[in-house]
């Protein structure tokens, strides 16, 4: 950790407006962290063009060249990962958060994140153990349309090899609509989104900053 504040990198895909959230709130004392990297999956994500209007530094790890160059997808993805997270541990971050993140992460990222001692959580908009993976506010919404859940959610939880199972760090429900439009249910979660994820990463950097201060 640098000696004033702990440095945060964000791991995007698409719109950045939970970057967004994060860069808001490292500029008050909502969040006593700075965000020092931003990588995204997706050369046109616009939250790329949101952390360079901030001065902070990007980069682009796109999977298709690993593709390209492994006939074995699973071999791609092994080496891609183990590239990101040597790209990562140069940048040496405090923490990790994965904020719109759109690609799982296998051991060969997860495993020399952990020996670095360097967290990873994630925003996923749904409750815990519910609809994990892609797609999950139209799931909810058609489960609540068929009946099955009276209300859904949004979590920020660290990121382990299985997909959204990770502990909680961050609850938060959201109550569902009847007749609700898809467009206006993702508008409440995502402004609840963008309070967790700054809650989520203060919870984390504050635990790391005690558990730095009692190793001295
Ligand atoms: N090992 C983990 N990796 C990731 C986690 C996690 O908890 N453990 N969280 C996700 C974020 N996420 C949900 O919160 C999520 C994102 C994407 C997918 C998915 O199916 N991705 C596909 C590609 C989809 C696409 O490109 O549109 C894939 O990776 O093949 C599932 C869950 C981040 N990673
Ligand atoms: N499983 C992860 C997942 O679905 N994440 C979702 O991606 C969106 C990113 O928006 P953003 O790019 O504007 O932050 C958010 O709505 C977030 O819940």
């Amino acid at each position: 950790m640098s000696d004033s504040t702990p440095s945060i990198l964000v791991l995007i895909s698409g719109s950045g407006s939970n970057l967004q959230a994060l860069i808001d709130a490292s500029q008050s004392p909502r969040l006593p962290g700075k965000i020092t990297h931003v990588i995204s999956n997706k050369k046109s994500a616009y939250g790329l063009t949101r952390a360079a209007n901030h001065s902070i530094p990007t980069s682009y790890h796109n999977l298709v060249p690993y593709k390209k160059q492994y006939s074995d997808i699973a071999e791609a993805r092994s080496v891609y990962d183990a590239d990101l997270a040597k790209l990562i541990l140069e940048q040496k971050p405090d923490m990790v958060v994965c904020a719109g993140w759109m690609h799982i992460l296998s051991m060969s990222f997860l495993t020399p994140l952990a020996d670095a001692n360097i967290p990873i959580i994630n925003l996923h908009p749904a409750l815990p153990g519910m609809f994990d993976g892609a797609r999950a506010i139209e799931r909810a919404k058609e489960a609540f349309e068929r009946g099955e859940i009276s209300g859904t959610g949004v979590m920020v939880h660290y990121v382990i090899g299985e997909v959204d199972r990770g502990e909680p760090i961050v609850v938060r429900d959201v109550e569902m609509k009847v007749g609700e439009s898809l467009d206006d249910l993702e508008a409440r979660i995502h402004a609840v989104e963008h309070e967790a994820i700054v809650e989520g990463a203060r919870i984390v950097l504050e635990k790391l900053v005690k558990e730095r201060a009692g190793q001295q």
